[in-house]
C-alpha cells in the first residue's frame, strides 16, 4: 500500500494479524480500529431501516420473519466461507436486527402519526 493510501486510511489500518498479538492492549488496540471501520457502516445500515418505516404502509409488515432468516443463514455461510464461527454472527445478527425493528417501530410511528395528523381536516 502506498503512503497516500495509508494516511487516508488513517488509524482504520490493522496492523498486527490476531494470532500474531502479543498482548491484550495489542489485539484491543486492533479491535478498536476494527470497530472504528464497523459502526459508520452499522450507521449506514440503520439509515436504510429508517427508511423502510417510510415504505412500509401498515405496521404488520415491520417484522418479516422470512426476511430475517434469509440475512442470518446467508451471514452464517458468509462466516464460515471466511473461517469464523457462525454462532457468533448468527447471535450478532439477531441482536442487530431486534435493535433494528425497535428503530424501525419507533420510526413508523413518527412518521405514520406525522402524516395522519397532517390529513386531520
Ligand atoms: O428488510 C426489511 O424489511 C427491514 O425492515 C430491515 C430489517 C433488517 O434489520 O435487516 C429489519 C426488520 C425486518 O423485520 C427485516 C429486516
Amino acid at each position: 500500500m502506498n503512503g497516500a493510501t495509508q494516511a487516508s486510511q488513517g488509524a482504520t489500518q490493522t496492523a498486527t494479524p490476531p494470532a500474531q498479538c502479543r498482548t491484550l492492549a495489542e489485539l484491543r488496540r486492533e479491535i478498536d480500529v476494527l470497530d472504528a471501520r464497523i459502526v459508520p457502516l452499522l450507521v449506514q445500515r440503520c439509515g436504510y431501516v429508517a427508511q423502510a418505516a417510510r415504505i412500509k404502509q401498515d405496521a404488520s409488515q415491520i417484522v418479516d420473519v422470512a426476511r430475517i432468516e434469509a440475512i442470518v443463514a446467508r451471514v452464517r455461510e458468509q462466516a464460515s466461507a471466511l473461517g469464523g464461527p457462525p454462532e457468533v454472527l448468527e447471535a450478532a445478527y439477531r441482536a442487530l436486527i431486534a435493535a433494528s425493528i425497535e428503530f424501525e417501530r419507533a420510526e413508523f410511528v413518527r412518521l405514520h402519526t406525522a402524516s395522519a395528523a397532517k390529513e386531520q381536516p
